[in-house]
């Protein structure tokens, strides 16, 4: 990598800002940046990975320090997600309990919401949404691969989303877009986007978001809002507009690594110095900004939120749902597959609906009025009488150990199998079976004699 060159502009900032602790700032943003990953627990035996465990990320769940590749068995099947250390903080302060219904807010390409999935056990919901239609494509892919089955991925703007869940959650994390001072070690390109009056755009956009955020938040939820920028203007001075012009209150997390929020930078707030701050010199990680919230009391009326449903009731039967008969017939057809395979105990198959020929299991059921990516569990989608099973249902499938599946020999028929290709198989099992390597399932295939016909998804290959 070339070497980083920061804007004058911003060296007088910080210069002024950290006094006699700029130097160990500026020669910390210099050095290699920190790289970790998290495991995902949602999946059977997942502790065992090819990767060095001697690491971890002090006070993360299932975090180690190091470096994994997009084509490496863990990431394909979702064991694993590469994440800045530093940034793997907000979602463990968030401190969500399995059955709450949570949402995150600014969500691609998907880090914290994999940590809220592990967090929530399979049990409540996660509403993960992104504004950004090509960014929300990515968050959908990377939720699949986890395996959980009780996320909605939307591509929502956050007032049309505020319209449809008012006062509904129980904990919200908003990860906000930001000036992303934090990624300039790791990506220098980062730098050429920065300006003083770009933070403070940001910083604008910041309280828009958080405007229709609190709108979403029951009263004595919890908010946490994020950024991974060092800019006071979108850290601590956010904060501060949260408590006095929101109704929040500024809160304790579990997270006691990294550095305090600073008072004089956030209008000597109380409680202030509970948000944590991740500079490059704590050597943790790359830039985060880090405060948890309670919700005091919604602003809103009880008036105003019943209002707010009846209209939203109004609304779904003047879109007048398409109501899509699931026949008897078809539901035996997915029966049928799904009894060769070993299923967590949550699974209930008596939610189950068709739409377009899509077979799933909503985790919300009633979406109108939002763009949806992936509503729960997709099980598959009927064609011509024939039922076929979904990428996401074999990754779901991957929480259980199976007996049903085509073990991969070698690398080589992984990356054929990754590339689109058949491969051959002594096993004597006929139609659907798991493919795995090295013991992890990534995909369903197809066996007709001998050969493995490939369904890992043309979108995903290699
Ligand atoms: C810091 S990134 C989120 C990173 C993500 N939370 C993660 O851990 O992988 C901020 C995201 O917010 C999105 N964004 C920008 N404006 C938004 C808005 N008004 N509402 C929701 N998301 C927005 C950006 O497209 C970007 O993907």
């Amino acid at each position: 990598m070339d070497k980083l060159v920061l804007p004058k502009e911003f060296i007088d900032k910080y210069q002024k800002l950290l006094a006699t602790k700029a130097s160990s700032f500026f020669t910390a943003l210099e050095a290699e940046p920190k790289k970790a990953f998290r495991l995902n627990p949602l999946k059977a035996n997942y502790q065992k990975v090819s990767y060095d465990l001697s690491e971890p990320v002090n006070g993360v769940e299932d975090a180690y320090y190091g470096e994994i590749s997009g084509r490496d068995i863990e990431w394909v099947n979702g064991y694993v997600y590469s994440q800045d250390p530093s940034a793997m903080y907000p979602a463990e302060a968030l401190g969500v309990k399995p059955g709450q219904k949570v949402l995150d807010l600014c969500a691609a390409p998907g880090g914290k919401s994999t940590a809220l999935l592990s967090a929530l056990k399979n049990e409540g919901l996660l509403v993960a949404n992104e504004i950004s239609a090509s960014r929300a494509k990515n968050l959908r892919e990377n939720i699949e691969r986890w395996g959980a089955s009780n996320c909605l991925v939307t591509n929502e703007d956050t007032s049309q989303l505020a319209k449809k869940f008012p006062h509904f959650f129980d904990a919200i994390l908003v990860d906000a877009p930001c000036s992303g001072e934090g990624m300039f070690r790791k990506n220098h390109d980062a730098v050429t986007y920065w300006s003083q009056e770009y933070v403070l755009e940001c910083s604008s956009r910041q309280k828009e978001i958080l405007n229709e955020a609190v709108k979403m938040l029951k009263t004595g939820g919890s908010l946490l809002y994020s950024t991974c920028t060092y800019a006071p203007e979108e850290d601590e001075k956010i904060c501060a507009y949260l408590v006095n012009k929101l109704g929040f209150k500024l809160v304790k997390t579990k997270v006691n690594v990294a550095s305090a929020g600073v008072p004089a930078w956030g209008e000597n707030l109380a409680g202030i110095e509970y948000a944590r701050r991740f500079w490059p010199q704590d050597e943790i990680g790359e830039g985060q900004f880090l405060a948890k919230f309670i919700l005091s009391k919604a602003s809103d009326t009880e008036e105003n939120i019943d209002d707010f449903k009846q209209k939203n009731k109004k609304r779904r039967k003047k879109a007048g749902k398409k109501v899509e008969i699931f026949t008897k017939a078809e539901k035996e057809l997915v029966k049928e597959l799904l009894a060769s395979f070993n299923l967590p105990v949550s699974f209930d198959f008596s939610k189950a609906a068709k739409s377009n020929d899509h077979v799933y299991i909503p985790a919300v059921e009633d979406t109108s009025q939002i763009k949806v990516l992936n509503n729960g569990l997709e099980l598959g989608i009927l064609k011509k009488g024939r039922f076929q099973p979904s990428q996401q249902l074999a990754q779901y499938l991957g929480q259980m150990q199976q007996e049903r599946v085509v073990e991969l020999q070698n690398q080589a028929e992984f990356e054929k199998y990754l590339h689109g290709e058949t491969v051959k198989t002594e096993k004597k099992l006929k139609g659907f079976v798991l493919v795995s390597y090295q013991g992890k399932i990534f995909s369903f295939g197809k066996v007709a004699g001998q050969v493995v016909k490939n369904f890992y998804p043309k979108g995903l290959r290699v």
